[in-house]
């Protein structure tokens, strides 16, 4: 697929041609330099925004639209301030036609899941931003979509509870078996994460590399010590940091010249 806006009467291609084939079950990050296209290409796979050129297509047929089968998580979450936590999960359910008693159950078991048992009757704003974004994470959860984007979800939070929504949300994606595409600009969150991860070029987007690392398990924080994913660190940063470089304005002049002088010493 492609996407190119139109923008002050210009065209902006912000994806280059891409194309992904995401096995169901995999955790898939995604990670590269502001702009490049993450979020475009997440919104196109969610239904949210439509490719220039091609499909994005789920075993239940072509995306041409936001469906519960294909839930969304943003950066900030985004829960009704004047309802309980409960009560913002079980609405989800409510709008699915579940029933007014088995919504507030279902709600109850997922805040339980997301670690948030206890705090069922508690408003938005007397909980920290990582349980608001646990709360939005079973909203999304209730629908049972069987895949889950995510853009971005921890960025607002701290590093300690960062870790700890990150360890959480694998744990509830063994339980669930969702597939989830997540978008990330922290390189070691998108290796520590991801079964696959792919990092997109900038302007217009296309895939750079396309990793698959064979890390040890079980998946906790340790494994961050391992050589498997330093390598794995290293191998996406170098790529970015290649790109970055060769997007560096006058960075060509300047290499010039340094070979230049090179040559001539
Ligand atoms: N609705 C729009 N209209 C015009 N241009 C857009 C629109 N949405 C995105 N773009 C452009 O597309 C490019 C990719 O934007 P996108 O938000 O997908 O990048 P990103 O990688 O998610 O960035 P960041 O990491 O900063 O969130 C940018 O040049 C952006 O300005």
């Amino acid at each position: 697929m492609t996407r190119t806006f139109r923008r002050k009467g210009r065209n902006v291609q912000a994806l280059a041609p891409v194309s992904l084939s995401i096995p169901s079950g995999q955790f898939l990050t995604i990670v590269g330099p502001s702009g490049c296209g993450k979020s475009t290409l997440l919104q196109i796979m969610g239904g949210f925004d439509t490719p220039s050129t091609g499909t994005v297509t789920t075993p239940a047929g072509p995306v041409t639209g936001p469906s519960r089968d294909i839930g969304m998580v943003f950066q900030r979450a985004t829960l009704f301030p004047w309802w309980t936590v409960e009560k913002n999960v079980a609405w989800a359910l409510r709008c699915g036609g579940t029933g007014r008693r088995e919504a507030l159950q279902r709600s109850r078991e997922l805040l339980d899941l997301v670690g948030l048992g206890g705090f069922e009757t508690a408003y938005p704003n007397e909980l920290s931003g990582g349980m608001q974004q646990r709360a939005a994470l079973a909203r999304t959860l209730s629908l049972e979509p069987s895949v889950l984007l995510m853009d971005e979800p921890f960025g607002a939070l701290d590093a300690q509870t960062r870790e700890l929504m990150q360890e959480e949300l694998i744990r509830i994606r063994q339980a669930a078996g969702t597939t989830i595409v997540f978008v990330t600009h922290d390189i070691r969150e998108a290796v520590f994460l991801g079964d696959r991860i792919v990092a997109l070029s900038g302007s217009p987007g296309s895939i750079a590399l396309d990793l698959a690392p064979d890390l040890p398990r079980p998946h906790t924080h340790e494994v961050m010590r391992t050589q498997e994913f330093l390598d794995a660190y290293e191998t996406v940063w170098a790529c970015i940091r290649d790109q970055a470089s060769a997007r560096e304005p006058g960075r060509s002049e300047r290499a010039a010249e340094q070979d230049d002088q090179g040559e001539s010493a």
